[in-house]
Formats: C-alpha cells, sequence, structure tokens
C-alpha cells in the first residue's frame, strides 16, 4: 500500500450508504472539506440532521449505476455485500478512489487510523489485517504525541519562511533547521516556558551568520 495525504477540500465525494459505518465516513470526509452527497434509502438521525443543515446532499434512494460518476472519491458502506461490490466496479471501471467497507480486494484505498496535532498527522494502517490493532495504536501514539506539536510545527512553519525568504545558501539554512529542530524546543512548550522559546529560537537564528 503507497502511503499519501489528500487534499480533499471542495472535492465531490459519494458515500453510498446511511447507517453506522457510513456515518463515520461522513464525518471524516467533512471534518476534511469534503463536499458530500449520501444515497441511501434509509438514513441516521445524525445524517438527517447533517441534511438538513446543508451540510451534505442527501438522496434518499438505491444506488444505481452511473451515480458514482463525476466524483473524487466513494466510499460503500451499505450492509448488503454484492452493492458495494457494485458501486466498487462502477468505481474501478472509472479510474474513481473507492472504499468499500467490507471488500478490501475492490477498494483501491482504506482509511487509516490518525492522530492530529495541528499540522502534524500520524496515520497509522495495518494494510487492513487488523482495524482493531491499528486503534489500539492510535490510542499509543496520542499518549506520546500531546497538544504541544501543533503549537511547535505552527512555530516551525513560521520560523521556516523567515528563513527561506532571509537566508540565501541552502546548507546554512539547513543547519539552522537542525539547529531549531534539536534545540529541546518541545520541552519547553509543554512546560509552557514561552520565553527560553524565544530565546532559544534566536540563539539558532543567530548562529547562522557564523
Ligand atoms: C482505522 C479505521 C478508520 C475508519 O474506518 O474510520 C478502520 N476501521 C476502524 C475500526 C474498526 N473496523 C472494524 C472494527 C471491529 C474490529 C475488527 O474487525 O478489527 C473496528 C474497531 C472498532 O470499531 O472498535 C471492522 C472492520 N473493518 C474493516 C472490515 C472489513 C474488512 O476487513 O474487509 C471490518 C469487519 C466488519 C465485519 O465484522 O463484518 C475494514 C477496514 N477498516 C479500516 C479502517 C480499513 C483498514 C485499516 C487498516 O489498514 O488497518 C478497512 C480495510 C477499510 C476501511 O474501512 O477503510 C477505524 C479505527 C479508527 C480509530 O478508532 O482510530
Ligand atoms: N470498514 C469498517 O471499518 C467496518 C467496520 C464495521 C463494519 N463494517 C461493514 O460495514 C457494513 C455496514 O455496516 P453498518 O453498521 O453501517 O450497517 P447498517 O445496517 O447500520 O447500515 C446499512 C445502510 O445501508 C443502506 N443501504 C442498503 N441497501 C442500499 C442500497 N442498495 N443503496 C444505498 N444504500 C443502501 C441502508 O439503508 C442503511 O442505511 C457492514 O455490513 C460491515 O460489513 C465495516
Amino acid at each position: 500500500m503507497y502511503p499519501l495525504m489528500l487534499k480533499l477540500e471542495g472535492q465531490p465525494c459519494l458515500v453510498v450508504g446511511g447507517g453506522t459505518i457510513a456515518e463515520r465516513k461522513i464525518a471524516s470526509l467533512l471534518e476534511h472539506g469534503g463536499r458530500v452527497l449520501v444515497i441511501t434509502p434509509e438514513a441516521s438521525d445524525k445524517i438527517h440532521r447533517w441534511a438538513e443543515n446543508g451540510e451534505v446532499r442527501l438522496l434518499q434512494r438505491t444506488y444505481r449505476e452511473g451515480d458514482a460518476v463525476g466524483h473524487f472519491l466513494v466510499v460503500a458502506a451499505t450492509n448488503v455485500p454484492d452493492v458495494n461490490a457494485s458501486v466498487a466496479r462502477d468505481c474501478q471501471q472509472r479510474n474513481i478512489l473507492i472504499n468499500a467497507v467490507d471488500n478490501q480486494e475492490l477498494s483501491n484505498f482504506f482509511v487509516p487510523a490518525s492522530v492530529r496535532r495541528g499540522d502534524l498527522t500520524i496515520a497509522i494502517s495495518t494494510g487492513g489485517a487488523s482495524p482493531a490493532v491499528a486503534k489500539r495504536i492510535r490510542r499509543e501514539i496520542e499518549g506520546v504525541f500531546g497538544e504541544e506539536y501543533a503549537d511547535f510545527l505552527k512555530i516551525m512553519a513560521e520560523l521556516r519562511e523567515q528563513v527561506l525568504r532571509d537566508v540565501p545558501d541552502p546548507a546554512r539554512r539547513k543547519a539552522i533547521f537542525d539547529r531549531l529542530a534539536d534545540a529541546g524546543l518541545l520541552a519547553l512548550l509543554k512546560a509552557g516556558d514561552h520565553q527560553t522559546v524565544k530565546e532559544r529560537i534566536a540563539q539558532c537564528l543567530s548562529l547562522s551568520s557564523d
């Protein structure tokens, strides 16, 4: 499996089915900016609420061949294996990204368990071997990578922009980035010591002109 990060913002996504699993998949598509159409004869209360609030479009009927056309990504999440399989085949023929929740063979992507800390995303996949183990590993990782990573990466992104702009020599830039990454900023942020963070950053930047 080839790991990648997908930009979903504004992309048309189709979810077929309206039960518990469809609901979970819709929630994560919405969280990542997908424009979601749901096709299902029966939908959960939450999906109805999303439709009433205009967060998803809901077509209350069964899937018909060709419904997948024009979508960037499709999730087949009904409880009828044959329906999920025919949605998947529709997508395979048209090179549409397809996740059939009960059929690894006919899926061309899986959804990993993930940990988000601002700009940091850690995705965990067992390649479909055991979603329960992926979930367990996610919980372990959540304990190791705390919320301080969000602030840390915000600072690093700003500094990166500044250094790319102000330091023309690539070797010197790399030296600064390495120093910043090793400057112990994370522990300081975790301890709330913002003053020392500022001092350390200034040191790293000034060393650049050595
Ligand atoms: C990570 C996560 C993301 C998400 O879906 O949001 C995810 N499954 C999660 C939970 C979970 N799923 C299942 C259980 C019950 C325990 C168990 O079976 O292990 C639990 C645990 C629970 O619910 O506690 C049952 C299950 N899952 C699949 C099948 C069908 C099959 O394997 O063919 C069946 C059997 C259905 C049945 O019994 O009939 C298939 C897939 N599930 C995947 C992802 C993909 C592979 C991920 C990987 O590479 O590891 C893949 C292949 C396709 C896909 O859905 O993308 C999310 C955890 C989020 C989190 O908590 O962090
Ligand atoms: N990938 C995963 O993580 C995972 C986890 C657990 C279960 N599953 C699988 O997901 C499947 C769905 O589980 P669930 O709990 O959401 O089921 P569910 O019974 O709650 O929901 C099924 C939905 O499919 C809809 N549906 C049925 N026929 C349809 C059709 N022809 N067109 C459109 N929609 C149709 C129903 O109206 C209903 O809304 C299960 O059968 C199981 O195999 C996957």
